[in-house]
């Protein structure tokens, strides 16, 4: 079933917040989205300079018009403001019932501007009544349970004054670690009763999460919708909305908060650009790749050390693939990786897909070494694929078999991920069945970028650092030397290819250049 989700809430014409954010995030969660207009708000990344409130009946008359007509599932309700909106919106509720009403109190905005008359305040008290989940950010909860500003200073002050809003309220409360210090976000679902569900993300370091709370809410009330748990509600959304604020600024919108990338898993290899690179596009249609084209410097600041090309073809590649390693190593999970604060369920997550992952990649590099003609290089993926075992096996003896990692193994998956099957297929793919070019730049990225970004992370090495033997792992300097081999094999079969095949490797090295970003930002969503 498609959850039919109406949002009743404010604009915002920039897109980030408001009603414009909440159609987003339904549609994001999977729903059918519609939309009720309270005030028509004149924002922008920086902040409110106008708010026009049309006459109560017009919102009288969008809710009837909706209701009327469509079978309501959820409803979302964002920003009223006036005491007249307040009660028309109660009068409505009182006769549509709808079986998900998720509330977000929305009081004053990220920018600091009230969204509320103070009088409104105890009229929208009123509409808790009929609330399943109601969401106010730690301010609007200090302000709902009669803190003082700042009383509110960590997450258990936030949980217990939750538990007396749900207790007065019988709703369920939402507890959002946004506002709150810390390296890491906890986001809660509190019932009278405690905590029901719990989900716990790294904080990404951006000033664009404008309309975080907006769209949070309103997917909330569509994966209710869809009959999801509060568990399993938290975790979806928690899940998407990290990752929508981590892939913020590059949509660049606005000079002050941006908004946050509602639609960013649409985006994923969607675009051709993306993948072999803008300067690379125009050739790539051409379908010829006669000699390696020239790559613009980048702009970003390089690591410290990586793995140097061997020759104009892979020197090629590298700089393709450049903005990917950065992007890669600026994600979330690396960039806490590296700091030490990574959190242990998202380091095992990804230790358990990794293991899964190095099964099918050793049969791929199996693949390479029957494919091959000459038998050296045979003998190296032979024995590469030989070492990802023994890795893999170490892998289960040593990090997967700690006793503190068991509890948290129950509760990551154990199956292959979307992105580990489809990074997997792919490279299973490749090896099998394309030329033996393509399938050698297929598997380049895992030892290459693998490289790369152990090199970096190595600089961050230091002895009480969590994950220290991990580091230590891909420093090996056998790694290193099986890298140089397989961008030594690579540049020699670009050499002998055809345009055309040149043209197909390079696409296929670019693939697995963006699997490996993705595998790696998976963590904070399995
Ligand atoms: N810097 C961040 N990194 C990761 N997640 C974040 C960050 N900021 C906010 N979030 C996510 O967004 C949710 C809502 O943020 P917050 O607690 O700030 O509520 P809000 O004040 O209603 O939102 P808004 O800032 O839009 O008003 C948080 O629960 C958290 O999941
Ligand atoms: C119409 C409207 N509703 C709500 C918010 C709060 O959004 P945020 O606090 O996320 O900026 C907003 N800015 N505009």
């Amino acid at each position: 079933m498609i959850p039919r989700v109406l949002s009743i809430a404010g604009t915002d014409p920039t897109g980030g917040a408001g009603i414009h954010a909440d159609l987003k995030s339904i549609s994001a969660a999977g729903g059918y989205a519609m939309g009720a207009v309270t005030a028509v708000v004149a924002q922008n990344t920086h902040g409110v300079t106008d708010i026009h409130y049309p006459p109560v009946e017009a919102l009288t008359a969008q809710l009837e018009a909706v209701s009327s007509d469509v079978q309501i599932d959820a409803v979302k309700i964002g920003m009223l403001g006036r005491v007249d909106y307040i009660d028309a919106v109660r009068a409505w509720l009182e006769k549509t019932a709808p079986k998900v009403l998720v509330l977000d109190p929305v009081m004053v905005a990220t920018s600091g501007d009230r969204l509320i008359d103070e009088q409104a305040e105890e009229h929208l008290r009123q509409l808790f009544d009929f609330a399943t989940v109601i969401t106010p950010n730690t301010p609007e909860l200090e302000i709902l349970v009669g803190a003082q500003r700042g009383e509110i200073r960590g997450v258990d002050d936030a949980v217990d004054a939750a538990r007396r809003l749900a207790a007065e309220t019988g709703s369920w409360v939402a507890v959002k670690g946004g506002h709150l210090e810390g390296s890491e976000i906890s986001n809660y679902l509190v019932s009278a009763e405690g905590s029901l569900a719990e989900t716990r993300s790294a904080r990404i370091e951006t000033s664009s999460t404008h309309g975080t709370g907006c769209s949070q809410s309103s997917a909330l009330a569509t994966r209710l919708a869809a009959g999801d748990s509060g568990q399993e509600a938290l975790d979806w959304v928690s899940s998407w909305l990290t990752e929508s604020i981590a892939r913020a600024d590059q949509l660049q919108v606005g000079s002050g908060n941006g908004p946050i990338d509602h639609f960013f898993r649409m985006r994923k290899f969607s675009h051709p650009e993306e993948l072999v690179g803008p300067s690379l596009a125009h050739t790539a249609v051409l379908g010829e790749l006669a000699e390696p084209v020239a790559v613009p410097e980048s702009q970003t600041e390089k690591p410290l050390q990586t793995i140097e090309p061997a020759g104009p073809w892979t020197a090629m590649l590298a700089g393709l693939s450049e903005n990917i390693l950065q992007q890669t190593i600026g994600d979330g999970f690396l960039t806490a990786l590296q700091r030490g604060n990574l959190s242990t369920r998202e380091f095992v997550a990804y230790q358990v897909q990794d293991a899964l992952y190095l099964d099918r990649y050793a049969r791929a590099l199996s693949l390479l070494a029957a494919k091959s003609p000459l038998q050296e290089e045979t003998a190296f993926w032979a024995g590469s694929a030989s070492n990802t075992y023994e890795v893999e096996q170490e892998l289960h003896r040593s990090w997967l078999a700690r006793r503190e990692v068991a509890d948290f193994l129950k509760t990551v998956p154990s199956a292959p991920s979307k992105v580990t099957s489809g990074y997997t297929d792919f490279l299973l793919a490749r090896a099998a069945t394309a030329d033996y070019v393509v399938g050698a730049a297929a598997v380049l990225p895992c030892f290459w970028m693998y490289a790369d970004i152990s090199l970096y992370m190595a600089e961050a090495n230091r002895p009480d650092h969590p994950y220290r033997s991990w580091l230590e792992t891909y420093q090996d300097q056998d790694f290193v030397l099986a890298t140089q081999k397989a961008i030594a094999i690579v540049e020699r079969l670009f050499e002998e290819a055809r345009p055309d095949q040149r043209v197909r490797a390079t696409r296929a090295y670019l693939e697995a250049c963006l699997w490996e970003r993705e595998f790696f930002q998976q963590a904070s969503y399995l």
